[in-house]
């Protein structure tokens, strides 16, 4: 009898693997990061090639490493990171360009072009989207419109797109699927999520032939098998999901309300809205959970560009830190920020301001700031950001939480989570395993399959390892949210 689940799990910075039992517990766990490539100032590519490789050299080596054999795996569950665009030659194989990261501004001006047209309302009201350089559907309309030749290919039907779901299933089952999943679908700009297909009006606005677009099916569910050649047997691939809807399901986020927050590269607010679809009046996105049982489940997103990469900034380019840790040791040597605000706009903002062209800053210097006041206030800015995304969420759906579940890398940092806890007056609780997006990828993999009998069961699994409960003054918490919207302001409206 098959006793793992795998899941794989392609982040921006990282590709991994991870093998989980049927408690939900991680076996064993291996990653490998890869290549950033930033072409010009506000670009941001992948190499399609080194995501596939260095993904099946994680999923071969933590077999090799723990010793269980592919046949002990009973399904495959994908998850990546959303809205990074690949258009490959469905006969060669081949990418036609690198991939477009979703944190690429490349194509802001054809954004404005929608906005000035007013076409933006239309697709807000089809897609749940804020039309802005951050989904896939302008990417790809770039690609068709400044590769050579590729406009005359993807009309002949030669061309398919797919994020990064779509490149790993159609690589791993040797071509055979060209599927995504609802959740994925949601994130293109191009996918009418009401009436759940591609929607030909945008399609048609943008100059994208439908041929190019993969299939799209629940997000747990059999979408193939991986080719032999690659584990020695064929192995179901049975759940797909964009990264932070992965994560939503591995926090067990099953009930309307519920509501997680995780803490990767970028840091995204999801909250379960049923089988309703919520409109936002807050600048969040209405966008699909999951599809599984025979329906969609609809969620409320606050998408956070620049939250865990603010700390890899302040160790590969400040150089202020060894390693991501250490800016919990550093943060916690100074008693407050000596009236510094980092503002990690470096992608521009996403929620809830929505400004392509707004940059990072660092307000408030005085000469006897020191590092540890720069690290301190990095870190904060994460929370300030979660706390402006959480007002906007608690307004839109009418719920206000009791308690904040968080996760992703840097959910690790304690003083961030207490001070998380502080900033929004409301607890937070850290769950056993942190990784949720690869268990909600397993999650969704082993019920298709048959391991887990439905969500019930997994859901007995989840466990708090921490909570963190608010322990600052009012007073002082709204002094310093006040100064954080000021800082926001201020970078606001920068780059041209
Ligand atoms: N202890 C920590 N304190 C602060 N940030 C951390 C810590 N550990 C990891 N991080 C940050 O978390 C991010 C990695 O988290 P992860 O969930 O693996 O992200 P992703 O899936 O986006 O690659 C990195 O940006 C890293 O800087
Ligand atoms: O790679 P992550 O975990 O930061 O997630 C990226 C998001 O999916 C982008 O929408």
């Amino acid at each position: 009898m098959s006793k793992y689940i795998m899941a794989l799990d392609q982040g921006t910075t990282s590709s991994r693997a991870i093998i989980f039992d049927h408690s939900g517990n991680i076996v064993a766990s291996l990653n490998k990061e890869f290549t950033q490539i930033y072409p010009n100032p506000g670009w941001v590519e992948h190499d399609p090639m080194e995501i596939l490789d260095s993904q099946i050299e994680v999923a071969k080596a933590v077999l090799e490493k723990t010793g269980i054999k592919a046949e002990e795996i009973a399904a495959i569950g994908i998850t990546n990171q959303r809205e990074t665009t690949v258009v490959w030659d469905k006969n060669t194989g081949k990418p036609v360009y690198n991939a477009i990261v979703w944190q690429c501004r490349r194509t802001a001006p054809i954004c404005d072009e929608i906005k000035s047209n007013g076409f933006d309302k239309e697709i807000l009201k089809k897609t749940g989207l804020v039309v802005d350089a951050y989904f896939s559907g302008t990417k790809i309309k770039w690609i068709l419109d400044n590769v050579e030749g590729a406009r005359e290919k993807a009309e002949n039907g030669d061309l398919y797109f797919g994020n990064i779901d779509s490149w790993l299933i159609w690589n791993l089952t040797g071509g055979k699927a060209h599927v995504t999943d609802y959740s994925n679908a949601s994130r293109t700009m191009l996918f009418n999520i009401y009436e759940l297909k591609w929607d030909k009006d945008i399609l048609e606005y943008l100059d994208i032939p439908e041929s190019m677009l993969p299939d799209v099916k629940p997000s747990s569910y059999v979408y193939g098998y991986t080719d032999k050649s690659i584990f020695g047997v064929e192995i179901p691939i049975a759940g797909d999901a964009g990264d932070q809807q992965a994560a939503l399901f591995g926090q067990t986020c099953y009930d309307k309300g519920m509501a997680k927050n995780t803490y990767g590269t970028g840091c995204f607010m999801l909250m379960n809205t049923g089988e309703k679809a919520v409109p936002s009046k807050n600048g969040l996105l209405t966008t699909i959970a999951w599809g599984i049982d025979d329906k969609v489940e609809y969620a409320l997103e606050g998408s956070i560009f620049i939250a865990g990469a603010a700390i890899q900034w302040l160790r590969d380019e400040l150089k202020i830190i060894d390693n991501s840790p250490q800016s919990e040791e550093y943060a916690q040597k100074v008693s407050d920020t000596n009236g510094v605000y980092v503002v990690p706009a470096f992608v521009g903002l996403g929620a809830p301001y929505w400004d392509m062209y707004a940059r990072g800053a660092i307000l408030g210097l005085t000469r006897g700031v020191k590092r540890e006041h720069i690290i301190r206030a990095t870190l904060e800015s994460l929370a300030y950001q979660t706390r402006d995304v959480l007002e906007a969420m608690q307004d839109d759906s009418g719920i206000k939480l009791s308690a904040l579940k968080v996760d992703g890398g840097a959910s690790a940092n304690n003083f961030l989570m207490q001070f998380q806890a502080d900033i929004l007056g409301v607890p937070v609780d850290r769950p056993t395993v942190i990784e949720t997006t690869a268990l909600g990828a397993s999650y969704l993999a082993g019920i298709a399959t048959g391991f887990w009998s439905g969500r019930e069961e997994v859901a007995k699994n989840w466990g708090v390892d921490r909570h963190f409960e608010p322990n600052m003054d009012i007073e002082t918490r709204e002094k310093l949210y006040a100064g954080w919207k000021k800082a926001v302001e201020r970078s606001m409206n920068w780059a041209d």
